[in-house]
C-alpha cells in the first residue's frame, strides 16, 4: 500500500512539474505574440512611400504568419517530451518556442525539426539515444495526464511497432467531430518516414483504408513549408475529391499553422470555368483518356491564320503589306513552341513594326515627289501630308514647306504608337490572327459529330456518341481537364493577372485567379481516381513535378481508372515516380476490416486488407428486411446508434436513388445525440464516422465499379458497421460474399 501511495504521489509530482513547464511555455509563448506584433507595427510605421511599402510586405506577411501560427498553437501546444541518455530533456510541440537566452536550447522544438524525429521513430529495440518517451496530453493550457515509454532493451511493451500506444488508442476511440483533426502528437514511425521523405520527384503512397494517407499528406505539407523556405513562396496545392472531402479536411492545416496552401478540387482549378452537369460513366471515361491532347491540338493547329495581304487606312492614304511580307511574318511569330495568343501576340508586334516601316516609306516618297516640284500633290496631300511630314521631318511654316527629309526616333515611335493603337490596324491584324475562346473550341467540337470524326479519328462511333452534347451545354467534371489543356494550347490573352501579381492578397487567392501559377509542391489525395487528362492538369501546376500522391488503387471509383498506379501515371509520369506504402489502418476495427477481405477479392484485387491496429469486440450485423420495412429498419438502427454515440456521427451510407425515402424517415437529430449523415457511396470517399449503417449493399455492388464502392463503404466506421439487405432483392448466392461468418444478426 505504502509503495502504491508513493506511485501515486510520484504521478502526481510529475503531473504537476509538466503543469509548470507548460505555463512556463505558454508566458514565453504570449510574450512572442507581442514581441511579433510590435514588430510587425515598426515595420508598417516607417514604411513611408510605395517603394518602403513594397519592400515591407514580405516582412510583414512572414510576421502575420508567425503571429498566426503562435495564436493557432494553443491546443496542443506541447504534447511530448523525450529524455536522452545524457540526460536531456527535449520538449516536443506543435510549433517551436526559442528560448529568451539565444544560446540555450529551444524551450520548445517543432515537431517537423530534425531534433524532434526521435520522439516519432525511437523503438525499444533502436532507441536513437533516448530511454524515455513521454506523451502529454493537455487541454488548452491544463496538463490532463502524462503516458511514459521506457526505451530499454528489456521492455518489450513496444512489440506492436506502435508509438505512444496509449495515447494512439485514445485518439482513435475518440468520438468523430465530422471534421479531421491533426494527429502530430501520435503519428507513427512508418507515417513519419513518408512525411518527411524528399520533396524531389514525385512519391506515390498506397496505403489500405483508414492507414492515415489523408493525415500523412496533410502532415507532409506542413512538414515541406517548415523545411524549404522556397515552397513558401510558390505554395503547395492540395487536391481533394470532393468539396465535403475538403471541408472534413479543413481545420488540419491551420491547426498546423500552414497558411500557404491552397486546397481544391481538380475541376476547380480553371480559374472561369464552372462544372453544372454530370456525365454518364462512359462519356467520362472516354473524355479521360490521354489522346485528347492530340484531339484539342489538332484543333487548335486548324485555327491557325493563313497568310494574306493587309492594307490599313492611315492619315488618307492605305499602307500595305503584300502576302509574302506577311507569310513572313507569321513564320518567325510561329517559331519555336509559343502558345497559338503568345505567338499571335508576336505577330502583331511584328507586323505593326512593318506596316510603320511601310508608313514611313510611302510618306519619304510622297516627301520627294514635292520636292521636285509637283505642287498639284501638295495640294492633294493637304491636311494628311501635314500629319505625315511632322513624323519625317517636314516643317510647314507660312512661307511654304521646308523638308530635311530625315525622321527622328521619336517621329517613328510616335508613328508606331499611332498605329499600335489605331481600331483599324487591330481590325485588320484580328481578322488575319483571332484570339481563341477554349469553351467555344470544345462547345464546337462536342456538339458535332462530324466535326469530331475529323479531328478524333482515334475514337470510336460509339466513343463520339457518348461524348456528344448539345451546344451551349454546361460543363461536366471530365470537360475541365480538357478546357485546361485548350487554355494552355491558346495561352493566355492578357498575360498581366492582375490579382495574381496583387501582393496584397493572400497565396491562395492569388494562385487561384491565375491559371498559370506553377506551385511549389502538389499533393494529390484519392489519386487513383484521376484520369490521364487530369493528370496532365496537374502537372502543368508544377513544372518541377514534385509530387506526393497518396491513394489506394483498390478504392478507385472513377470510370476508367487505372488498375495500378503504373497506368495511372505511365502518360504522365512515365517511370519518373517512386513509390512507398502505409500498412497499418488505424480507422477501422479489425471485426470489420476482416469482413472486407472477400469484397476485396470480388473488387479483383490480390492484396489483402490492411491491418488493422484495433480491435473492439463489435461484430458487424447484417439484417435481412422485406424492402416495405427497409426504412423503417434503417431509420431505428440509425437513431439507436446515434443514441450510444452522442456527441459523434453516425452515417446512412446508400444510393442516392434512396435518399428522399430515408431524409424524410430520418429527421433531424435529437439534441446531445450524433448527427445522423446520409451519404451516397460517392460521397463517403476519404470521410470516417463512429458507426455506419449500409444500406442495400449488393445494390452497390452491382453498379459500375461496384465491389471497390463497396469496399469504400464498408470502411468508414471507426466502431461499428452495420448493413441492411433488402430480403427480397436479387442477392445471387455466388456473389453474396457479404454472408457467412464474423456476421452478428442484431
Ligand atoms: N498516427 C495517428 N494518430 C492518430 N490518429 C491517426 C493516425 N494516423 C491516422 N489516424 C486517424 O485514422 C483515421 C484514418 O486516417 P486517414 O483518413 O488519413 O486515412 P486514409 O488512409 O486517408 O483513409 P481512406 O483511404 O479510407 O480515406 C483518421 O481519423 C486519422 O485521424
Amino acid at each position: 500500500m505504502a509503495d502504491r501511495m508513493s506511485t501515486v504521489d510520484q504521478a502526481h509530482a510529475e503531473l504537476e512539474r509538466e503543469q509548470q513547464h507548460l505555463d512556463e511555455l505558454f508566458d514565453r509563448r504570449d510574450s512572442l505574440i507581442g514581441t511579433v506584433a510590435r514588430d510587425r507595427a515598426a515595420h508598417l510605421a516607417t514604411a513611408h512611400d510605395e517603394a518602403d511599402r513594397t519592400t515591407a510586405a514580405a516582412a510583414v506577411a512572414a510576421l502575420t504568419r508567425r503571429e498566426q501560427e503562435l495564436e493557432r498553437a494553443d491546443r496542443g501546444l506541447c504534447f511530448g517530451r523525450v529524455d536522452t541518455d545524457e540526460g536531456e530533456q527535449r520538449y516536443i510541440g506543435r510549433i517551436g518556442l526559442p528560448s529568451e537566452d539565444e544560446d540555450a536550447d529551444p524551450l520548445l522544438v517543432d515537431w517537423r525539426a530534425p531534433a524532434a524525429r526521435p520522439f516519432y521513430t525511437a523503438t525499444a529495440a533502436q532507441p536513437l539515444g533516448l530511454h524515455r518517451r513521454r506523451h502529454i496530453r493537455t487541454d488548452q493550457r491544463t496538463v490532463l495526464s502524462i503516458d511514459d515509454e521506457l526505451l530499454d532493451a528489456e521492455n518489450t511493451s513496444d512489440a506492436s511497432g506502435l508509438v505512444g500506444e496509449a495515447a494512439l488508442m485514445e485518439a482513435l476511440d475518440a468520438r468523430r467531430t465530422g471534421a479531421m483533426g491533426d494527429v502530430v502528437a501520435t503519428l507513427q514511425g512508418e507515417q513519419d518516414e513518408i512525411i518527411r521523405a524528399s520533396h524531389r520527384g514525385c512519391l506515390v503512397v498506397q496505403g489500405g483504408p483508414g492507414t492515415g494517407k489523408t493525415a500523412v499528406a496533410l502532415h507532409r505539407a506542413a512538414y515541406l513549408l517548415f523545411t524549404h523556405t522556397h515552397l513558401v513562396e510558390r505554395g503547395v496545392l492540395v487536391v481533394g475529391p470532393s468539396p465535403a472531402f475538403l471541408d472534413y479536411i479543413d481545420q488540419v492545416l491551420p491547426s498546423l499553422g500552414e497558411t500557404q496552401v491552397v486546397a481544391t478540387t481538380v475541376e476547380r482549378l480553371l480559374p472561369g470555368a464552372e462544372v453544372g452537369r454530370v456525365d454518364t460513366a462512359a462519356a467520362a471515361e472516354v473524355k479521360g483518356r490521354a489522346l485528347w491532347a492530340d484531339v484539342l491540338r489538332r484543333s487548335v493547329q486548324a485555327r491557325q491564320p493563313v497568310s494574306r495581304a493587309i492594307e490599313v487606312p492611315y492619315d488618307g492614304e492605305r499602307v500595305t503589306l503584300d502576302e509574302p511580307a506577311v507569310a513572313e511574318i507569321l513564320a518567325r511569330a510561329r517559331a519555336g513552341q509559343a502558345s497559338h495568343h503568345l505567338a499571335r501576340e508576336r505577330f502583331r508586334e511584328q507586323a505593326i513594326d512593318a506596316l510603320a516601316a511601310a508608313a514611313l516609306k510611302r510618306a519619304a516618297q510622297l516627301l520627294e515627289e514635292v520636292e521636285h516640284g509637283f505642287e498639284d500633290i501638295l495640294g492633294k496631300l493637304d491636311k494628311s501630308l501635314r500629319k505625315q511630314a511632322e513624323v519625317v521631318g517636314v516643317r510647314s511654316s507660312s512661307r511654304g514647306v521646308q523638308v530635311d527629309g530625315v525622321a527622328t526616333a521619336e517621329d517613328a515611335a510616335d508613328l508606331r504608337r499611332d498605329l499600335a493603337t489605331s481600331p483599324d490596324v487591330l481590325a485588320e491584324l484580328d481578322s488575319v490572327w483571332p484570339t481563341l475562346d477554349p469553351q467555344r473550341i470544345l462547345g464546337g467540337l462536342l456538339a458535332d459529330r462530324a466535326v469530331l470524326a475529323e479531328y478524333a479519328p482515334e475514337l470510336t462511333d460509339a466513343d463520339r456518341a457518348v461524348v456528344c452534347r448539345p451546344e451551349g451545354a454546361a460543363w461536366s467534371v471530365p470537360d475541365i481537364a480538357l478546357l485546361d489543356e485548350l487554355a494552355d494550347l491558346v495561352g493566355e490573352t492578357d498575360r498581366a493577372g492582375e490579382v495574381a501579381a496583387d501582393n496584397s492578397r493572400t497565396l491562395a487567392e492569388r494562385a487561384s485567379a491565375d491559371r498559370t501559377w506553377a506551385f511549389g509542391h502538389v499533393i494529390v489525395d484519392e489519386a487513383q481516381e484521376l484520369s490521364a487528362m487530369q493528370w496532365r492538369m496537374l502537372v502543368r501546376r508544377c513544372p518541377t513535378r514534385s509530387f506526393t500522391l497518396v491513394g489506394d488503387v483498390n478504392q478507385a471509383y472513377a470510370p476508367g481508372s487505372a488498375p495500378s498506379w503504373e497506368d495511372a501515371l505511365a502518360s504522365s509520369f512515365g517511370d519518373r515516380w517512386r513509390r512507398t506504402e502505409l500498412t497499418i489502418s488505424y480507422r477501422t476495427p479489425r471485426e470489420v476490416m476482416e469482413r472486407t477481405a472477400p469484397v476485396l477479392a470480388a473488387a479483383g484485387s490480390s492484396v489483402e486488407p490492411p491491418r488493422s491496429v484495433r480491435s473492439n469486440d463489435r461484430l458487424p450485423t447484417r439484417r435481412e428486411v422485406l424492402e416495405a420495412r427497409l426504412v423503417t429498419e434503417v431509420t431505428d438502427a440509425a437513431r439507436e446508434l446515434s443514441e450510444r454515440y452522442r456527441g459523434g456521427q453516425v452515417a446512412v451510407i446508400a444510393l442516392p436513388g434512396r435518399h428522399e425515402a430515408l431524409r424524410a424517415a430520418l429527421g433531424s437529430s435529437a439534441e446531445g445525440h450524433a448527427q445522423v449523415r446520409l451519404v451516397s457511396p460517392l460521397d463517403s470517399k476519404g470521410l470516417e464516422f463512429d458507426a455506419v449503417v449500409l444500406v442495400d449493399p449488393h445494390a452497390v455492388a452491382a453498379g459500375p465499379r461496384g465491389w471497390s464502392s463497396l469496399y469504400v463503404c464498408m470502411t468508414r466506421c471507426t466502431q461499428e458497421l452495420h448493413i441492411v439487405v433488402p430480403s427480397d432483392g436479387s442477392i445471387t448466392p455466388d456473389v453474396d460474399v457479404l454472408a457467412g461468418q464474423g456476421w452478428s444478426s442484431r
